[in-house]
């Protein structure tokens, strides 16, 4: 479902003389359908460059960055957009928030946009706002004014409306209690259930080893790191 190889990344910094640095080198990553592959290694190792480069965020300098037949690091940009709407979600700890736009809204929109009727896409919002313990009485109000949590909580809902084939987490348990925890952990090993390829980084060590089938060491990428 996502498979990467020879993926090698630099960064020009052209506010320094054009310096070039570079991050990363030949990675190599392959993740199956229903895996949960943890991203690891040292800060500054490159797990969010590589994560960004999946995502089509950072464009690879060489390689191939495949994710549902789409090689991401060649793609035109209607393509990435087309990619992260049906195939490729993305889900981090924080909440882009739209002023003005309903939670229940900011929820069910992933869903709508992939053509799930408004009724379906407003039963599915409501069930994961409840399972993550949203109060009912916040649903019709717009999030830019929860608490940091509960913003953290609808990102999380809005990232798991859809199914996605394949999904990307950055942190998603990251400074929760540990009843939404629990939720999110058991959200994970859902779409993994039902087959979806899971590419994370979670310094939650025991909520690693919990979902995650396999750990990549990016130091194994870092150019002149490498064991
Ligand atoms: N936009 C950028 N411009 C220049 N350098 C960058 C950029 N993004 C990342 N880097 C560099 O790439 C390297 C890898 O950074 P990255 O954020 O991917 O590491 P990480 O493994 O996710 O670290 P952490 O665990 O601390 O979040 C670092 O040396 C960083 O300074």
């Amino acid at each position: 479902m996502i498979e990467i190889s020879g993926v090698s990344k630099s960064f020009v910094l052209h506010n320094q003389g054009s310096a070039v640095i570079p991050v990363m080198q030949d990675a190599e990553l392959k993740v199956a359908p229903g895996e949960c592959v943890a991203l690891v290694g040292a800060s500054g190792a490159g797990k969010s460059t590589l994560m960004r480069m999946i995502y089509g965020n950072y464009l690879a300098n060489a390689g191939r960055i495949v994710v549902g037949g789409v090689d991401v690091a060649q793609a035109e940009p209607r393509e990435i957009l087309a990619l992260r709407r049906e195939v490729l979600g993305y889900v981090s700890q924080f909440l882009r928030v739209v002023p003005r736009v309903a939670t229940i809204d900011v929820v069910a929109e992933p869903l709508l946009q992939v053509g799930v009727d408004g009724e379906a896409a407003q039963a599915r919002a409501e069930e994961l706002l409840r399972r993550l313990n949203i109060p009912e009485r916040l649903w019709s109000l717009s999030p830019t004014t929860f608490s940091g949590g509960e913003q953290q909580r609808v990102n999380i809902a809005r990232g798991f409306a859809h199914t996605f084939p394949a999904l990307l987490l950055d942190e998603p348990t990251a400074s929760l209690d540990a009843t939404n925890r629990e939720v999110v952990l058991s959200l994970i090993e859902d779409a993994k259930a039902r087959g979806a390829a899971i590419v994370g980084i979670f310094h939650d060590e025991a909520a690693r080893e919990r979902v995650c089938d396999r750990e990549i060491d990016v130091t194994g990428f870092t150019p002149g790191m490498a064991a």
